[in-house]
């Protein structure tokens, strides 16, 4: 995140850090805790790598410096990409993982509501976009999870300032003209909560953008009111 502040604890219970375990173990990409057995996140953060056994789910942290062998975590049984992905830029960034086995909720670990598919005409005034990414571009994954304030943007006005890419309606996007405040790399699949009337939508999936808070440059996120009907189709 650029220019956030830390969160504290349990601020944001449904945000998870995804970590990869190859020969080493590192943080990777955020998401989003939807029930006690699914985590929702970008499918470009998994199509680098398939194998549900190399992921590790942690709950309930706020510090990557909390997470060191002896940190449970959930293993992960299958991750469902969205079958229309190709790469972020063209949408449908957006995948499931299934957990070996179901969460217990406690005040640390707790899902964030989907949005309905109809909800499409809330204008949402309160959003965050919440991740331990890089702080700047040329930067790297940070110990405390940061959060920012992003207002949202009509497609229109993220269209005209992408003027070479096809900004869709099954994207949205947040951020200043002026630049400053954003999500960068390794916020990736994090949550863009939204809260209306005392309760917390994920509103949208980190996703991509040129370069990070730069001015004129906004964040896209995958919309997930658009999705519902592929969620509820893979997790019911
Ligand atoms: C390509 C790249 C890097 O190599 C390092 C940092 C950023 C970038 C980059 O251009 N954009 C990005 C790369 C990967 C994930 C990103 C997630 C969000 C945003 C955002 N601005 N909301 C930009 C991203």
């Amino acid at each position: 995140i650029v220019g956030g502040t830390d969160s504290s604890p349990g601020e944001w219970p449904w945000q998870v850090s995804l970590h990869v375990k190859l020969s080493r173990q590192r943080h990777l990409c955020g998401g989003s805790i939807i029930s006690n057995q699914w985590i929702l996140t970008a499918a470009h953060c998994v199509t680098s790598l398939a194998n549900p056994n190399s992921w590790r789910v942690y709950a309930g942290v706020l510090k990557q410096s909390e997470i060191n062998e002896d940190t449970p975590f959930f293993k992960v049984e299958e991750i469902i990409v969205h079958p229309q992905y190709k790469y972020a830029q063209a949408g449908y960034d957006i995948a499931l993982m299934k957990l070996a086995k179901p969460m217990n909720f406690t005040d640390l670990q707790l899902p964030i509501c989907l949005p309905s598919k109809e909800d499409t005409n809330i204008f949402y005034t309160d959003c965050w976009v919440i991740g331990w990414g890089y702080r700047k571009e040329k930067g790297r994954v940070q110990d405390i999870l940061q959060k920012a304030p992003i207002p949202l943007m009509s497609t229109e006005e993220c269209q005209a300032r992408y003027r070479k890419r096809r900004i869709g309606d099954k994207v949205i996007c947040a951020g200043y003209d002026e630049g400053g405040r954003d999500a960068c790399k390794g916020d990736s699949g994090g949550p863009l909560s939204c809260r209306h009337e005392e309760v917390w939508y994920l509103v949208g999936i980190t996703s991509w953008g040129e370069g990070c808070a730069r001015p004129w440059q906004p964040g896209v996120y995958t919309k997930v009111a658009e999705y519902s009907d592929w969620i509820l189709g893979k997790t019911t």
